[in-house]
């Protein structure tokens, strides 16, 4: 059997992650959550105007959430896969990947925080 093409090899390797992408936001209702989450701060970094470095650390926090849940999707579908039975281990398992989601998601809002509230209160301060 020939080898696929170096071309084709990795333009398969991109359509799988799509795939992988594609799947988390069918199946994963906390993925529509953060892609609001996303959306809504995305709305007022634009809407503040806040700095170059603002945008860099809101992008990366935006990342790190979203990375975060595709991973623990991941570790959720093979530990059904490997344990649909009842296991201590298996729900250790999905314990610990969900626990870094909620790390990520806390990281983010205090980041978010940091970044925002300054702006909230000159809004306030000078518009109401
Ligand atoms: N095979 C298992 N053995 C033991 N406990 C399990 C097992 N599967 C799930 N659990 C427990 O139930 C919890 C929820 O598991 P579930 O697969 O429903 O994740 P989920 O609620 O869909 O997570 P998410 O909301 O992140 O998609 C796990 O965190 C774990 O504590």
């Amino acid at each position: 059997m020939s080898r696929p093409s170096f071309i084709k090899s990795r333009y398969n390797s991109f359509r799988f992650a799509f795939n992988g992408l594609a799947a988390v936001f069918r199946s994963e209702p906390n993925m529509h959550l953060h892609v609001l989450a996303s959306i809504v701060v995305l709305v007022m970094a634009y809407r503040f105007e806040v700095t170059r470095v603002e945008w860099c650390l809101l992008i990366l926090c935006i990342g790190m959430v979203w990375v975060a849940e595709i991973f623990n999707t991941s570790i959720e579908t093979l530990t059904d896969l490997v344990s649909p039975e009842h296991n201590i281990l298996a729900g250790k398992t999905k314990d610990l990947a969900a626990g870094a989601v909620l790390m990520a998601a806390i990281t983010a809002v205090a980041v978010g925080l940091f970044i925002f509230i300054p702006y909230w209160a000159e809004y306030v301060k000078t518009e109401l």
